[in-house]
């Protein structure tokens, strides 16, 4: 099942200066989606599309009808005034999470993620890798069906960067579909079931390893070799 349809004709930042072109694809329920393109190639504009960000949209941006979706930034974002069980308090208030059922899972995740003696601290003021794990909490606390996830692998350690890709899995299985830009291209390679290649705004690539293999012409191409012909245009260099 369908969760969410991209049909962007073209968007930008400026009425004048078009940044992404022609990028189709939809989010089904249980996928995760890799988007991947080199630095400056679209992919933080292709989300903030979808976010309905950015006024300046020709196309079609459409969820699946009473979707809920969490998005998860590059850079983590906090209220100055709330510590982090203050923020899932705020959460749970504006979407009417059930009380006892959301502190049970709060506590899950914090104890998962080793932030349970931070709780009551504000989370500007944690380190790195501990705010992109807040804000995977955050994210993760009102069971979206739709994930939004801007490169969450930056500033993770390896034991969180695990307990992240268990955690997606487990949410896939639950059925949420996830968008995930990312560099990693190793670990995308291994989890993601399909993936969009973006270079210039425009989309190159798009489909399964073996798609974007065969569109690649790289018939044992790496994803990265792949990434590599997109974003240099020759995959020995
Ligand atoms: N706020 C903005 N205003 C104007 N142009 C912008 C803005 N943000 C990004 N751009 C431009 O849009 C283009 C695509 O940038 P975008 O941030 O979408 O790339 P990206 O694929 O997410 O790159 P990265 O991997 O570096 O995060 C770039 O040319 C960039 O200069």
């Amino acid at each position: 099942m369908t969760l969410l349809n991209v049909d962007i004709k073209s968007a930008g930042y400026d009425k004048e200066k078009e940044i992404i072109h022609n990028i189709h694809f939809n989010v089904k329920e249980g996928e995760l989606i890799g988007l991947i393109g080199p630095n400056g190639a679209g992919k933080s504009t292709t989300i903030k599309t979808i976010l309905g960000l950015l006024e300046n949209k020709e196309g079609e941006i459409s969820f699946r009808e009473n979707t809920k979706y969490s998005y998860v930034p590059e850079r983590p974002i906090f209220y100055d005034e709330l510590t982090l069980w203050e923020h899932l308090d705020f959460i749970a208030a504006v979407e009417a999470l059930p009380d006892k059922e959301y502190k049970e899972k709060a506590k899950d995740f914090l104890e998962q993620y080793k932030l349970t003696e931070h709780a009551h601290e504000y989370p500007g003021k944690y380190s790195k890798g501990m705010q992109q794990k807040a804000m995977l909490i955050l994210a993760m606390i009102t069971s979206p069906k739709v994930y939004i996830i801007d490169e969450p692998f930056i500033g993770l350690d390896p034991n969180a960067m695990k307990l992240f890709l268990k955690l997606i899995e487990t949410e896939q299985k639950r059925g949420a579909g996830i968008l995930m830009s990312t560099h990693v291209l190793d670990t995308a390679e291994k989890v993601c079931d399909r993936f969009l290649m973006i270079h210039n705004g425009q989309l190159q690539a798009a489909g399964t390893l073996k798609d974007i293999r065969e569109q690649c012409n790289l018939p044992d191409g790496s994803l990265y070799d792949c990434f590599h012909l997109v974003a240099e245009g020759n995959p020995d260099e």
